[in-house]
C-alpha cells in the first residue's frame, strides 16, 4: 500500500485479521439465510474458515505461527456475533418495528436462562403491559396479546407449529405429532389422533374415566380427616386415566403408588427442557450427548414396553392405539413402531400432566372461594345426589355452574401457559394480521396467560377466580335470576376471542373433549362424596409462587384434609 510516497506493507496478522473479518461478515449471511440443525454444517462454519485463512497466510503450511491462528479466530468470531448482535439492534432487521428488551433482541439464550426459574408467563405478560400487544422475546420471535390476531393465526387456517419442541426433545428427528412443523405431514399424523377423539370414539372411554375416578374416591375415603397433597392423588388417577385410554391399560400408580417415580422423571424433564425449547439448534446439539437423552430414553423404553404388550395382548375396548395404529381402517398399512411410541408418550404426557394439573387449580380455586364452592355443591347435589352413578356424563350439559367454574380455572390457571407456538415459514411471504406484519421465518407466540389477565378482555377481577363472569356473557343471560343479572357490573368485559386453554384449528388440543369430560367426572365424583379444607396454616400465595411455565404448568403442592360427606 502507499501513503505519501511510503510503501507500507501489511504485517501477515494484519492481513489475517482483515481477511478473517471479511469472513466473518460473511458467515452471518450465511447464517441468516440458511437455517439447519446440522452440527457437521454449524462446526464447519464456524471452525474451518479462520484456519484457512491463517494457511493461506502463512508461508509454510507445515507450521501456522500460534499468533496468527489466535488473531484469525478471534477476528472472524469477534465479527461474526459483532455482525449477528448489530443486525440483530438494527433498523435493518425486518422485527425492528417490534419492542422488546434488549436481551430479547439480542439472543434467544437471553430468555433461555430467564425461562429456568419458572416465571416467563410473568415476565412476558409485563413486557405486554410496558410494551402493548406485539413484543419482540427473540432476535426472530414475537409474542403476541392481540385477540382479533388469534385466529388469524392459530385458527383453521393459521400458521405451521414453531420449533420450540424440536429443542426441547432434543432432537430434530422422529418428533411426536405435536412438534411437526410441515403442515401437511401433521395433518396426515392427525388423522387417526381425530378419529381416536371423535365423540363416538370418546363416549367409548367414559366408563374407563368413570371407574379411576371411583377408585381415586376410594383411595381418599381412606384418609379421611387426614391431610394428603392432592395433586399427587391427581397424577396418580391422571396417569392411570391416560394409560388405560391409550393402551387399554398397563399402570396402576392409583394402586400401588409411583414406585418407579414416573412422575419426578416427568417433572424433572419438562424444567430441563424448558430452555432448550428457546434455543432449538442447541437443545439438537445437547442431544448428541448420551447422559442428556436418558430421561427421554427412560421415557422412550417405558412406552415401547406399553406399544408391544397392548400389540401382543391386543384390547377388549377401542382405545387411543386403536386409531393411532390403524386398526380402525384395515385397508391402511400400521405406522412404525417408533411413530407409535412416539405418538403414545405424547398422549400419556400431554394428557396426564395438563389434566392432573388443571384438577389441582380447580380444587385450590374451590377452597380459596368457599361461596363458589357451596354454589357448584348444591349443582353437583342436584343432578347427582348421594347414589347417583356420577361416572355417567348425562347431566354434564346442563352443570352450567360447573362449566363456569372449569372455564374460569382454565382461564385462571391455564396448564398451557404460554399457548401456542407458530412460525411463519422462511420460504414464504410474510402475514399481514390487520395492522399487524409478521416477515417470513418468525416465530410467534399467542400468549394465553397474557390473553386470558388482561383486564381489556375479561373485566373485573382479571387477575382473580370469578365463575361468574361465564354466566353473565352476553350470549348465557338466561342463566342468571334477575337479581344477579342487575348485579353485572357496568364495565363488564367478557372477551371469549381471547381465551385459548386449548388453543384453536386444526392445531389445537386434539384432547379438549376427553379432558372437559374426565374433569367433570372427577369434580363431581369428589364433590358428592368430600368436602376438602385446606390445612390451616396454608399461605394461598404459596400457589402463585409455585404456579410455573414449563410449557405445562407445574403443579404447587396442595395440602387439603379430607372429611367425607354424610
Ligand atoms: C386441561 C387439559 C388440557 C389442556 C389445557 C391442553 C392444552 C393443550 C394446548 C394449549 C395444546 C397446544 C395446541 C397448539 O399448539 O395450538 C395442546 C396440544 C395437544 N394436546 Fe392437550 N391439553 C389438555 C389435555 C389433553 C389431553 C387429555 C390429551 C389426550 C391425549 C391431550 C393431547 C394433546 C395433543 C396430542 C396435542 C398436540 C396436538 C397437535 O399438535 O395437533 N391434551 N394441548
Amino acid at each position: 500500500m502507499e501513503l505519501d510516497g511510503h510503501i507500507y506493507v501489511w504485517s501477515p496478522e494484519r492481513l489475517t485479521a482483515t481477511y478473517a473479518a471479511v469472513l466473518g461478515l460473511l458467515t452471518h449471511q450465511v447464517f441468516r439465510r440458511h437455517e439447519t440443525y446440522c452440527i457437521s454444517a454449524h462446526l464447519t462454519l464456524l471452525l474451518a474458515p479462520p484456519l484457512l485463512i491463517a494457511l493461506t497466510v502463512s508461508d509454510s503450511w507445515q507450521c501456522i505461527p500460534k499468533t496468527r491462528l489466535l488473531v484469525s479466530y478471534a477476528a472472524y468470531l469477534s465479527t461474526l456475533v459483532l455482525s449477528l448482535v448489530s443486525y440483530r439492534l438494527s433498523p435493518l432487521h425486518p422485527l425492528a418495528r417490534y419492542p422488546g428488551p434488549l436481551g430479547c433482541r439480542v439472543s434467544k439464550l437471553w430468555m433461555a436462562s430467564l425461562s429456568r426459574a419458572g416465571y416467563q408467563h410473568v415476565y412476558y405478560r409485563d413486557l405486554h403491559k410496558r410494551y402493548g400487544s406485539v413484543v419482540r422475546i427473540g432476535p426472530n420471535e414475537l409474542s403476541i396479546r392481540e385477540p382479533s390476531a388469534v385466529m388469524a393465526l392459530v385458527g383453521p387456517s393459521g400458521l405451521p407449529k414453531g420449533p420450540h419442541v424440536t429443542g426441547r426433545l432434543l432432537t430434530d428427528k422422529d418428533l411426536p405429532m405435536i412438534g411437526i412443523e410441515d403442515l401437511s405431514t401433521h395433518m396426515t399424523r392427525r388423522r387417526a389422533w381425530n378419529r381416536g377423539f371423535s365423540s363416538a370414539a370418546i363416549a367409548e372411554y367414559e366408563e374407563l374415566v368413570g371407574r379411576r375416578a371411583m377408585q381415586l374416591v376410594q383411595r381418599l375415603e381412606e384418609h379421611q380427616g387426614k391431610q394428603v397433597d392432592i395433586e399427587r392423588w391427581f397424577d396418580y388417577f391422571s396417569y392411570d386415566a391416560m394409560c388405560d385410554m391409550t393402551f387399554g391399560g398397563g399402570s396402576e400408580l392409583l394402586r400401588d403408588g409411583d414406585e418407579n417415580n414416573v412422575w419426578s422423571v416427568l417433572s424433572a424433564g419438562m424444567t430441563a427442557m424448558t430452555f432448550f425449547g428457546h434455543v432449538p439448534w442447541l437443545g439438537v446439539y445437547f442431544g448428541y450427548l448420551p447422559a442428556a437423552t436418558r430421561p427421554i430414553k427412560s421415557l422412550l423404553a417405558a412406552c415401547k414396553g406399553l406399544v408391544e404388550q397392548r400389540m401382543q395382548q391386543g384390547s377388549r375396548t377401542r382405545d387411543l392405539f386403536h386409531y393411532l395404529n390403524h386398526e380402525d381402517q384395515m385397508e391402511q398399512s400400521p405406522p412404525p413402531m417408533r411413530q407409535l411410541v412416539d405418538d403414545g408418550i405424547l398422549a400419556i404426557v400431554g394428557g396426564a400432566d395438563t389434566v392432573s394439573g388443571a384438577l389441582t387449580s380447580v380444587i385450590f380455586c374451590l377452597l380459596t372461594h368457599p361461596e363458589t364452592y357451596d354454589k357448584l355443591q348444591v349443582e353437583v347435589d342436584k343432578y347427582y345426589p348421594p347414589g347417583e352413578d356420577v361416572s355417567s356424563t348425562r347431566w354434564h350439559r346442563d352443570m352450567k355452574y360447573l362449566e363456569a367454574v372449569i372455564n374460569e380455572t382454565l382461564r385462571v390457571y391455564s396448564p398451557g401457559l404460554g399457548g401456542s407456538q407458530r412460525k411463519v415459514p422462511a420460504d414464504g411471504p410474510g402475514v399481514t394480521v390487520g395492522s399487524l406484519y409478521i416477515p417470513p421465518g418468525t416465530a410467534l407466540w399467542v400468549h394465553a396467560f397474557s390473553l386470558h389477565r388482561d383486564p381489556s378482555n375479561f373485566f373485573p377481577f382479571p387477575d382473580d377466580f370469578w365463575p361468574e363472569r361465564w354466566l353473565l356473557a352476553p350470549h348465557s343471560p338466561d342463566l342468571l335470576s334477575p337479581e344477579a343479572a342487575d348485579a353485572k357490573p357496568t364495565n363488564f368485559v367478557h372477551n371469549e376471542e381471547a381465551y385459548m386453554p386449548f388453543s384453536h384449528g386444526p392445531m389445537n388440543c386434539v384432547g379438549k373433549n376427553f379432558a372437559l369430560m374426565e374433569m367433570r367426572i372427577v369434580i363431581c365424583a369428589l364433590v358428592q362424596r368430600f368436602r376438602f379444607r385446606l390445612r390451616e396454616d396454608y399461605d394461598r400465595a404459596d400457589y402463585d409462587r409455585n404456579f410455573k411455565d414449563y410449557l405445562i404448568a407445574s403443579r404447587p403442592n396442595l395440602p387439603v384434609i379430607i372429611e367425607l360427606r354424610e
